[in-house]
């Protein structure tokens, strides 16, 4: 930054402002600390008063969780209209005691231009101002102007503050990018519709970073579906723990980050080949599953009921009308065997009722043949003698407790064992390991599907889960207990080209409102996945009604890096257009090295690496079989190593590439594994390259 007179005055007038806010969010929490105690020590009344006070000491929590969040680069913009008029804008809005604006949410409406305005199309304005801040203190200011208008001495133009944090170094956590948002990013992040919208764009065009600060703004600006919670869905842990932090430094700390098996609630513990995931990935397995369900339920038999001393039996067209009657509810297999289960009582009380009135009738014939009177007549005469009225029920027989005989049926454990023979109750862990070795039953649901593949389904090595099983829980979950309880307004989805059609079906069920963010490259997806497009991914659920935005430009790689891994693209998406890089950088470089020397030459790359960029962060990509002896290897030199297939959505300063051959052979999604690798570096990448076997 110049240092002059210019400058100085201008960095002290920001200070002087800056300075303002932080008093401003001091007095606020100060406020908002005694109002939550004021609410504290209030004694509520009513259950009602209670649950108010409560809402309330909830609400000024929140507000004081937000100020506190907003403490690091409280202010970073300013914006100036060609009328003369400002507005700073930041991470929270704030109000002077007398009302006036002091700061602009950056999600406000009216924060739009700082990000929006380009030169092409200023909206009004003259200049965008960004500010840096170290702790409260304004340390740096950068203009644009937009109008074209000559700068002037209260004009401080300088190099954008985005190639600042693009060029910044790798801390292994993704930062939140507020103060530098582009026009494109910005469009998508605060865009009106509500219902499901792509991203898609090359590694490094700021997918995520847009679905991050999609979410935040979601929070802000639909409070409805806000209110019914965000979910952030990742592949793995590993990459939620590098976005972790984006969210909470926007002072959004409501938000549930998940990946499969956080939300069927179960880690995977066995494996299996790519095949038998890809198949069990597909969704006609989960018409298959639905099929077998369904077969756990009566058709065309009988039901045999013994309660006490009586038999029933239930011809095969009444149990069919108490199934129909339980399905057409809709309910999943377990909820509505109650439904059948009520209306088999209410079959067997109608005929106990039959059967009692039948043997009445019959009594009474045979009692009034052999005295040759009419009994019913002669209680009514002796009763009217003694005074009494008498008015016999409309059958002539005393009162039939249907209620009473419903209810001890629905208590009687024998009545639930004869329901139990033809509509089981069932688990669904149970349920879906039958399923699996249920060969014969599943061809015959699945005619498409061969032999061979029905017999792999069942083979996993390891106890427990695959990866590719927590979906398929989750459906079988659906099918017998019902749908998730945990259901949300918003779900971001990252790196959605992993899914398969069967953890579409997983996070479509806990989204009924189809609100989603969905971020992803088909040019990066692994082996697990039979989508080839979002059509194809999301017809299913919302046919054609979703929004679609690319992403252009490569904020992650220098242009070097690109036209390296340029070659590759061609071959896995050949239609796929390269993004554009904005920075440029050291050409990458290839070392050959052998089986033998693969992990010394690896160790002293990294070594040179830490002493030429001290403060920067090294990423070893390498096969799945070479981690452990890399992981050993370079142990002690702050290197991450990753194995290829789980270096999706990561970044790194410098990336060493391993064995790319290795890569490439391992799985039927090596290449695009290996592309992956190559666009993980923000500076520079060296491959050790091992001769091909
Ligand atoms: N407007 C921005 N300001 C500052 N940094 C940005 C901006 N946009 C993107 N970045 C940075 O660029 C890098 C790449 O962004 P991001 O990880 O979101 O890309 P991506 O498209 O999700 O990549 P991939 O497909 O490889 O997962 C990140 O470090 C991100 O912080």
């Amino acid at each position: 930054m110049r240092v002059d007179g210019g400058v100085a005055q201008q960095v002290d007038l920001e200070r002087r402002i800056v300075d303002a806010m932080y008093e401003r969010v001091g007095v606020l929490v100060a406020d908002a600390i005694a109002a939550h105690s004021a609410v504290l020590a209030t004694t509520p009344e009513s259950a009602e008063q209670l649950y108010l006070r409560d809402v309330e000491a909830a609400r000024l929590t929140r507000v004081v969780g937000e100020l506190r969040a907003a403490e690091r680069s409280l202010c970073f913009g300013r914006i100036d209209s060609a009328a003369g008029g400002s507005v700073h804008v930041g991470r929270v809005g704030l109000r002077s005691a007398d009302g006036d604006a002091l700061l602009v949410d950056w999600r406000a409406d009216a924060a739009r231009p700082f990000y929006a305005a380009t030169l092409a199309f200023p909206m009004g304005l003259r200049r965008r101002r960004h500010l840096r801040l170290d702790g409260r203190r304004v340390v740096e200011i950068t203009d644009e102007i937009l109008d074209g208008s000559t700068p002037t001495s209260q004009d401080i133009v300088g190099d954008g503050p985005l190639m600042a944090a693009l060029g910044r170094a790798r801390t292994g956590r993704m930062r939140e990018a507020v103060a530098t948002l582009q026009a494109e990013q910005d469009v998508i992040v605060r865009s009106p519709h509500r219902g499901v919208t792509v991203v898609e764009g090359g590694p490094g065009t700021g997918k995520t970073i847009v679905a991050l600060h999609r979410a935040a703004y979601v929070l802000y600006a639909f409070t409805a579906l806000a209110g019914r919670g965000v979910l952030i869905f990742g592949p793995n842990r590993r990459f939620l723990d590098y976005i972790c932090e984006v969210l909470p430094s926007l002072g959004e700390n409501d938000v549930h980050m998940a990946t499969s098996a956080d939300l069927v609630g179960l880690a995977p513990t066995a494996t299996e080949s790519e095949s038998v995931a890809r198949i069990k990935g597909q969704a006609h397995l989960a018409v298959a599953l639905s099929r077998w369900v369904r077969d756990r339920q009566p058709r065309g038999v009988p039901l045999e009921v013994e309660t006490g001393q009586d038999t029933f039996v239930l011809e095969p067209e009444l149990v069919d009308a108490a199934h129909r009657f339980a399905v057409r509810s809709g309910l999943a297999h377990n909820p509505a065997r109650e439904l059948f289960k009520e209306q088999v009582v209410d079959d067997i009380v109608n005929l106990l009722e039959k059967r009692t009135t039948d043997a009445l009738h019959d009594m009474d014939a045979e009692v009034a043949a052999i005295l040759d009177i009419d009994l019913d007549q002669a209680v009514a005469d002796d009763l009217r003698s003694l005074g009494l009225d008498h008015t016999p029920a409309p059958d002539g027989h005393p009162e039939f407790d249907a209620e009473g005989i419903r209810a001890g049926l629905l208590d009687d454990p024998d009545v639930d064992l004869a329901v139990d023979t033809v509509w089981p109750r069932l688990r669904a862990t149970e349920a879906l390991e039958q399923f699996l070795t249920d060969t014969s039953a599943l061809m015959s649901h699945l005619p498409s599907l061969p032999a061979a593949e029905a017999t792999l389904l069942a083979h996993r090595s390891g106890a427990g889960y695959t990866a590719a099983d927590l979906a398929l829980l989750d459906e079988t979950r659906a099918l017998i207990e019902g749908p998730p309880n945990e259901v949300y307004g918003h779900i971001v989805v990252d790196e959605a080209q992993e899914l398969s059609e069967m953890q579409w079906r997983m996070l479509m069920r806990r989204c009924p409102g189809r609100s989603m963010t969905i971020v992803g490259d088909f040019a990066q997806a692994g082996a697990a996945t039979t989508v080839r497009s979002w059509s194809e991914a999301l017809r299913p659920f919302v046919e054609d009604r979703f929004d679609r935005h690319t992403l252009t430009v490569n904020y992650r790689t220098t242009a070097e890096i690109l036209d390296s891994a340029a070659p590759l693209l061609a071959r896995i998406a050949p239609g796929q257009e390269p993004s554009r890089s904005i920075r440029h950088g050291e050409v990458s470089r290839t070392t050959p090295v052998t089986d033998t020397d693969v992990l010394t030459v690896a160790r002293n790359l990294v070594a040179q690496v830490n002493h030429a960029h001290p403060d920067e962060l090294v990423g070893v990509i390498g096969p799945a079989e070479r981690i452990t002896d890399l992981t050993a290897t370079l142990d002690s030199t702050g290197a991450v190593i990753v194995a290829a297939p789980d270096a999706r959505g990561l970044e790194f300063d410098t990336v060493i590439v391993v064995d790319p051959a290795a890569i490439e052979a391992q799985r039927r999604s090596g290449l695009r594994d290996l592309y992956v690798a190559l666009t993980r570096a923000t500076k520079r990448v060296h491959v050790l390259e091992l001769p091909i076997t």
